[in-house]
C-alpha cells in the first residue's frame, strides 16, 4: 500500500471547511506517525470557499433528508465547537455561542405541516437549552404570528475567520504540504498518493463524474446591525429568511435555488431577503446596504457521500462531498469519520496521547496552535 519507506502519502483535494477540518483530524490520529506527508491540493482557498461565503451557522440545513448519520455528525460537530477549551482558545477563529429563535408558520399559516406547537426538529435532543416557544412568546414575533417555534443555543462559525485559524494550525505541522492548483482527474495522483480523500463539494461533479451533486444557489447580504445579537430563522409569504449575527456583520438570507449556477447577485433576490428578513425584524427597514454574497452549495440528491472508493485505475479515495446547506454543521463529524476510513487503509502507529477529550487532544498536539490563538486574540 504505502511506498517502500513505509511512507503514508495521503493527499486532501479541496481546502474547504470539509478538507481543512479532515486534515486537521488526521494529524490528531497520526500524531505519532513521523512517516506521514499530507498534501493538501487545491484551486482555491479561504477566503474563496464556499464556506466563506456560508452563514456558519450551525443546524442540518438542505438536506432532502436529515438521517442518523447527519445527526450523528451534526451533534459531535456541535459539541466539539461548544466544548469549552474549543470556544475559549479559538475563540478569535470565529466561533461564537448564539440564542437563536426559529419560527413556524406565517400570519398563522402552518406551511410547514410537520411541524406544530409540540413537535420537536430531530436535532433537539442533540443541543443546549431546547425549549419550544409558548404562546405568550411566539405572540411578541406579533409581525411574523408564528403558529409554532423553538428557542436553542446555537453556534456561529465565522469561516472566513476560523479557515485561516485550520491553515495556521496546520501550517505549524511539517508533514504537511499545501499545493494550490486544479487538478483535472484523480489519476494525476496515482502515484504521488496512498490514499486520496476528495473534499471538492459541487466539483465533484466533474472530478468524479457524480451528476447528482447539483448547485444550490445561496444569496446572503451582510449588514451592520449591531443591536442584533440571536440569531432567527422564520417562513414568511416570500420563503425561508434567516438573521445571523457574526462578529461585525449580521448575516440576511437567503435564497435556495437548485439547479441555478448564477454566480451574480440577483437583485430581485437582495430586495427579497430584505423584505422577509424586516418582516422578522422590523428595525431591518433600515437597512438599505450590505455586502451581497452569492454561493452555490453542493447539493446531492442521496446526501452527502462519505465513502471509500477502490478506483478502476486501483486508487484508494475517500470521498466527502454534497453537504448542502450543513457543511460547516457536519464538519468535525464526518472528518472524523473519513479519517476512521483512512486509519483502516493506513493503520495509525499509536494510540490517542492521553485520555483528554477529543477536542483536546486535538488542539494540544500543536502548542503553537494555542499560542497562535493567543496571540492573534491579543
Ligand atoms: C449562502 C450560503 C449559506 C450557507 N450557510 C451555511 C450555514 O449557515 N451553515 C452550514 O452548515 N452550511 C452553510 N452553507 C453550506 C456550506 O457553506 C457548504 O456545505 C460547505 O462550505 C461545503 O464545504 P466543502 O469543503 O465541501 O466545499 P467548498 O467549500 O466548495 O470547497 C471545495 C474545495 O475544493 C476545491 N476544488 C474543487 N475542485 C477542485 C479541483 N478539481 N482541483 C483542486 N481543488 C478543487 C475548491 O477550490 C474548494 O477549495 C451555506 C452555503 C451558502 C452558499
Ligand atoms: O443558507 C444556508 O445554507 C444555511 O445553512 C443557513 O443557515
Amino acid at each position: 500500500m504505502s511506498s517502500s519507506s513505509n511512507t503514508y502519502r495521503i493527499t486532501i483535494v479541496g481546502a474547504g471547511i470539509i478538507g481543512l477540518t479532515t486534515a486537521c483530524t488526521l494529524l490528531k490520529e497520526y500524531a505519532t506517525n513521523e512517516n506521514l506527508q499530507l498534501t493538501i491540493i487545491s484551486e482555491k482557498f479561504t477566503p474563496e470557499t464556499t464556506g466563506d461565503i456560508s452563514a456558519g451557522y450551525w443546524e442540518p440545513y438542505g438536506l432532502k433528508t436529515i438521517d442518523e448519520r447527519i445527526l450523528r455528525w451534526a451533534g459531535y460537530t456541535y459539541n466539539i465547537f461548544l466544548s469549552e477549551f474549543f470556544s475559549i482558545k479559538a475563540s478569535c477563529g470565529g466561533i461564537m455561542k448564539v440564542t437563536s429563535y426559529r419560527l413556524y408558520g406565517f400570519n398563522g399559516q402552518n406551511k410547514d405541516n410537520n411541524i406544530n406547537n409540540t413537535e420537536k426538529p430531530k436535532f433537539s435532543e442533540l443541543v443546549r437549552h431546547f425549549r419550544l416557544l409558548d404562546q405568550h412568546e411566539l405572540e411578541t414575533f406579533d409581525h411574523l404570528k408564528p403558529t409554532s417555534g423553538f428557542v436553542m443555543s446555537s453556534i456561529v462559525v465565522e469561516v472566513s475567520k476560523y479557515l485561516p485559524q485550520l491553515l495556521r494550525f496546520l501550517s505549524q505541522d511539517n508533514r504537511v504540504k499545501f499545493i494550490k492548483k486544479k487538478i483535472h482527474s484523480l489519476i494525476e495522483l496515482k502515484d504521488k498518493a496512498d490514499v486520496i480523500i476528495n473534499c471538492t463539494g459541487l466539483a465533484s461533479r466533474y472530478l468524479v463524474g457524480d451528476q447528482t451533486v447539483r448547485p444550490a444557489r445561496g444569496q446572503v447580504i451582510r449588514v451592520y446591525a449591531p443591536w442584533i445579537k440571536s440569531a432567527y430563522s422564520f417562513d414568511t409569504d416570500e420563503g425561508f429568511g434567516y438573521v445571523v449575527p457574526q462578529s461585525d456583520r449580521v448575516v440576511l438570507g437567503g435564497t435556495f435555488q437548485l439547479n441555478d449556477w448564477n454566480t451574480k447577485v440577483d437583485e430581485n433576490d437582495t430586495r427579497k431577503i430584505l423584505r422577509m428578513c424586516a418582516k422578522a425584524l422590523p428595525a431591518l427597514e433600515q437597512i438599505h446596504s450590505g455586502r451581497v454574497d452569492v454561493g452555490l452549495r453542493p447539493y446531492r440528491d442521496d446526501g452527502v457521500r462519505l465513502e471509500h472508493e477502490k478506483t478502476i485505475d486501483g486508487i484508494n479515495v475517500v470521498h466527502c462531498y454534497g453537504h448542502s446547506g450543513a457543511g460547516v454543521t457536519v464538519s468535525w463529524g464526518c472528518a472524523k469519520d473519513v479519517v476512521d476510513i483512512v486509519k483502516t487503509l493506513l493503520p495509525p502507529n499509536s494510540k490517542r496521547q492521553d485520555n483528554l477529550p477529543e477536542h483536546e487532544q486535538l488542539w494540544r498536539l500543536v502548542p503553537n496552535f494555542k499560542y497562535i490563538i493567543l496571540r492573534a486574540k491579543i
